[in-house]
């Protein structure tokens, strides 16, 4: 398969990294001659993978299982070939190694030539391994897909059906490793324990990375407090981590993205501005990659301040065994990064003026660390000055531990307000976020009664209300459900988007106001969707005495209904437990609260249509995702209301057999992010000739079948119910 990095390597130290200077042509055919003998033929180049997959994923259509295995097996290999192939040319015709014998710098063609060389150099390296096509880009999607581990969910199918159960195991957790929330995996990998003669070792993670493999075991080291073994492990993780950088630094100079970027580089006209906007965009990418590293598969969030944790912990690990100098050298390199950790200064310190331990002195931090922080340093410093100067727009430093004095005046308060969230080791993310809202403010609304008070649901920031609609209103809601909602409308066309035994549909405000725009619904029914929302917005706000106005974020009207003969044996909920404006990560019951999650939503609230289905109860649990602190159960008019962030992670159960539908609405605080397309929906809807005779009633009639009494105003007003 793939020549190793050593071939590469050596090809280039033959010949290229003592060019005659200047002369580009000779140099290109020299080059060529001389590789020649060391380059393989042409047969042996690297084919692109994505037309590999392309054929594997269409071999699969067809049920050609043994095709299936063979091209995505291949593809996979050649991904991975093909980036060996472009790291080995990178390394082999650095910049600094091909320039070595040029003038200085003193003019712009030294420059260039220098850049020349290297372009060619790339060039003629990537020639002699790949192919055409697998030097073109790849497509975003194959990209995606080869970084989702698609290409194993395909693989443990084709291996299933062709009985080798070991392949199929190991492909069907490779793939779950980086999507363990993909229910259907999580079954079949349930089945799979139940084969016989499958032992646990065929469980194996096929793209494992070596740093994870280290972390995880340098952890149940320190569980079964094995400190030596700890430290050996924290060692061993460092390097990986390192190594693991550098590769992903190496794969930073590909085309410029475009991105949001577009206008800024369409902007530019000079070569000198281009091509410095696109270095700068190199350098932002090798940034990035702190944090690529440091994203375990299958999480969404980097482990923060990840490289020097590792110091930390590899300095602890080494004070409990025992092991002195390698202690004093992880405080060493831990100072590299925070020079003025106090805890460690003193540590130090401590060891230094101790006794016989004059060794100490002489242990010096990591040099290859050494190198990267300073390298990393540079970076930022330059990275700072394409944002102060040339208005490059898109760098944001992904590490906390980066000195003030790298960042110029002008920038500093916006790079503080970006690093808040690493100033207290984490606060931002692990303590409970202080609520602006104080709930048992007065209820407007008549009929209108609190059925279960935070109190009752064990927790804070919770509230059921019932009374919201009558059950005319519900039903001319459901039907609208019915009649308008578009299979998947909200959720980017997708009909199963939490569970594969559900089918969802849902109808927004701007769909509905579009369809009574043209006469496919009844105006006075999309009026009431919108008078039964505002209904809701002027509770909340008065019942959680809001600080602000409450303004509309989204708006969704949303049923799920059972897959009949999909039901058998369900263990999956309606909806996975998640908190609404924050990423729930249960394993370590942090909430982060930063895209893809809305973190401008403030409050959330759900009110129910209907009873007639099974299952589909709304659960509060704890951060754990898992321990169920409340439960409430649906019916017309209830409607539950609850702060959106990590005080309250919530999920549905499965919805067994029938159709429960709800209206599902968010609020912020922040009037910026109200929601556009209400507005469009309200002058769509402000356009229509009036309806002459409107169903909509401002106060609803109290529903008839609660499961509880209802209380009349006077009693609820401001209080709370006591239950
Ligand atoms: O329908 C429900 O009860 C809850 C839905 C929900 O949590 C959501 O859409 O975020
Ligand atoms: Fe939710």
């Amino acid at each position: 398969m793939a020549t190793s990095l050593a071939d590469v390597a050596s090809v280039f130290s033959v010949f290229l990294f003592h060019p005659p200077a200047g002369l580009l042509l000779q140099f290109s055919l020299a080059w060529l001659v001389s590789a020649g003998s060391h380059m393989h033929s042409s047969a042996a180049l690297l084919q692109s993978y994505d037309s590999l997959y392309h054929d594997g994923v269409r071999a699969y259509f067809k049920k050609d299982w043994e095709k299936v295995v063979t091209l995505l097996e291949w593809a996979l290999q050649t991904q991975d070939d093909v980036s060996q192939a472009r790291l080995g040319c990178h390394s082999g015709c650095r910049l600094d190694e091909i320039a070595r014998d040029a003038e200085p710098l003193v003019s712009d063609l030294n420059f260039f030539q220098a850049v020349l060389r290297r372009g060619e150099c790339l060039s003629f390296c990537e020639r002699s391994r790949l192919e055409p096509a697998a030097r073109a880009p790849v497509s975003e999607d194959v990209q995606s897909d080869f970084n989702k581990r698609v290409p194993y969910n395909f693989l443990q199918v084709a291996y299933y059906k062709l009985k080798k159960f070991d392949k199929a195991v190991s492909a069907a957790h490779t793939f779950f490793v980086s999507n363990p929330n993909h229910i259907e995996m999580k079954m079949n990998i349930r089945s799979y324990r139940k084969i016989k003669g499958l032992s646990e070792e065929a469980f194996v993670d096929r793209e494992a990375q070596g740093h994870w493999l280290a972390y995880d075991s340098a952890i149940l080291c320190e569980e079964k407090n094995d400190f030596v073994g700890a430290m050996q492990h924290w060692e061993k993780c460092v390097n990986e981590s390192l190594a693991a950088l550098n590769q992903c630094r190496a794969t930073c100079e590909g085309p410029y993205q475009y991105g949001e970027d577009e206008d800024y580089l369409n902007d530019l006209r000079d070569l000198y501005q281009k091509t410095a906007a696109h270095f700068l965009q190199v350098l932002s990418c090798r940034q990035g990659c702190a944090l690529q590293v440091a994203t375990k598969p299958g999480r969404l969030s980097a482990y923060e301040d990840f490289l020097p944790s590792l110091f930390r912990r590899l300095y602890y690990s080494a004070q409990a065994a025992g092991l002195l100098n390698q202690a004093v050298q992880a405080a060493k390199t831990l100072q590299l990064f925070y020079p003025d950790d106090k805890e460690i200064n003193e540590s130090l310190q401590q060891y230094l003026q101790s006794e016989g331990k004059d060794d100490e002195r002489t242990v010096i931090a990591r040099e290859d660390v050494q190198a990267f922080v300073q390298q990393s340093l540079e970076e930022k410093r330059l990275l700072f000055f394409g944002v102060e100067n040339l208005g490059f727009p898109s760098f944001k430093d992904p590490d906390p531990w980066t000195p003030e004095s790298v960042v110029p005046e002008s920038l500093r308060e916006a790079w503080r307000a970006d690093q808040a969230p690493y100033g207290n080791e984490s606060e931002g993310h692990t303590k409970e976020e202080e609520s602006v809202f104080i709930e048992g403010g007065s209820i407007p609304l008549q009929g209108v009664v609190v059925a279960q008070s935070s109190e009752y649901l064990n927790g804070s920031n919770r509230v059921v209300l019932d009374g919201l609609l009558n059950n005319e209103e519900c039903r001319t809601l459901l039907q609208l459900a019915n009649i308008a909602a578009a299979a998947g409308d909200g959720y980017r066309g997708r009909r199963s988007p939490h569970t594969p035994h559900e089918n969802f549909q849902g109808l927004t405000l701007l769909r509905a106001a579009r369809l009574s725009l043209d006469g496919a619904i009844n105006q006075s029914d999309i009026q009431l969707y919108l008078n039964a929302t505002d209904r809701v917005r002027r509770l909340l706000q008065s019942y959680f005495n809001s600080p602000t106005p409450l303004y509309f974020s989204f708006s969704h009207l949303v049923c799920r209904t059972a897959i009949t003969g999909q039901q058998e044996g369900r263990i999956d909920l309606s909806h996975p437990v998640h908190a609404d404006n924050c990423l729930l990560d249960a394993e370590s019951q942090e909430c982060w609260k930063e895209p893809p999650a809305y973190i401008h939503r403030d409050l959330s609230a759900i009110l129910y249509l209907n009873n007639d289905f099974e299952g589909g109860n709304l659960i509060f649990t704890a951060r754990d995702g898992k321990t169920v602190t409340a439960e409430v159960s649906p019916h017309c008019g209830r409607l539950v209301a609850f702060t959106s962030g990590s005080q309250n992670p919530h999920g549905v159960r499965a919805v067994t057999s029938g159709q429960r539908c709800a209206v599902a609405l968010w609020f912020t605080l922040d009037e910026s992010r109200s929601d556009e397309e209400r507005k469009e929906a309200e002058q769509l809807i402000n356009e229509l000739p009036e309806e002459e005779d409107s169903n909509e009633k401002q106060v609803p009639e109290p529903p008839q079948a609660l499961g509880r009494t209802v209380r009349g105003r006077s009693e609820t007003k401001g209080t709370r119910d006591e239950l």
